[in-house]
């Protein structure tokens, strides 16, 4: 099984990637929705404050690799002969999975930080409304967890600064050449 992992600040263009990996047939697994799931067996509310609360018992429990390990089994049950997962924060997950996962591939995705706030900005999610400095809180947040080391882990780097066409195109190739898929 050949694996594929994401992994980039916040709106970097995970989301885009993960959608053509989808429209190529690829599965996509989101590392978010195991927690997701241990909140459910949990029998408490799918609210923020309950998915951060468990994914640090999580944490806490079982070491920093928590959410990977308990993203393995869901990526294996796909039985797909590549997967993409998405949502890597640090550079415990990443060592977890390429042991786990002899064919494993780190994709890195690099945008500015400027590009990063204008996006978000432009995107609207209910959760986008930041100011500068909670982007830069996010931003920090994140790099604790070790996802500065995990950008460095990354097998190949994709910059996503021109136009969601030239990336789409770009990601396109890159995710059929690794999964062997013809374009
Ligand atoms: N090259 C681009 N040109 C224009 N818009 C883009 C480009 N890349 C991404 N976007 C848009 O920027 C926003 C952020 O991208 P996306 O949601 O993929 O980031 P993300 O890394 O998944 O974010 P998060 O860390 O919040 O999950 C989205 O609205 C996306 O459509």
């Amino acid at each position: 099984m050949k694996v594929i992992g994401i992994v980039g600040m916040p709106a970097s263009g995970k989301g885009e990637v993960s959608r053509v990996a989808r429209d190529l047939g690829i599965p996509v697994v989101v590392m978010g929705d195991a927690i997701r799931e241990q909140v459910r067996a949990a029998g408490l509310p799918l609210t923020d404050a309950n998915c951060g609360a468990i994914a640090g018992k999580l944490r806490a429990d079982l070491g920093m690799d928590a959410i990977a390990r308990i993203t393995i089994p869901i990526i294996e049950e796909t039985g797909a002969p590549v997967v993409l997962v998405d949502g890597i924060r640090g550079d415990y997950e990443v060592a977890t999975f390429k042991e786990h996962f002899p064919e494993f591939t780190l994709i890195g995705i690099v945008s500015s930080f400027e590009t990063r706030y204008r996006r978000l900005a432009e995107r609207g999610r209910s959760d986008d409304f930041l100011t500068v400095e909670e982007l830069h809180l996010r931003d920090e947040r994140e790099l604790g967890w070790g996802l500065g080391r995990a950008l460095e882990e990354a097998d190949c780097l994709i910059t996503n600064e021109g136009t969601l066409e030239e990336f789409t195109a770009e990601v396109r190739a890159l995710l059929c050449r690794l999964g062997g898929i013809g374009e």
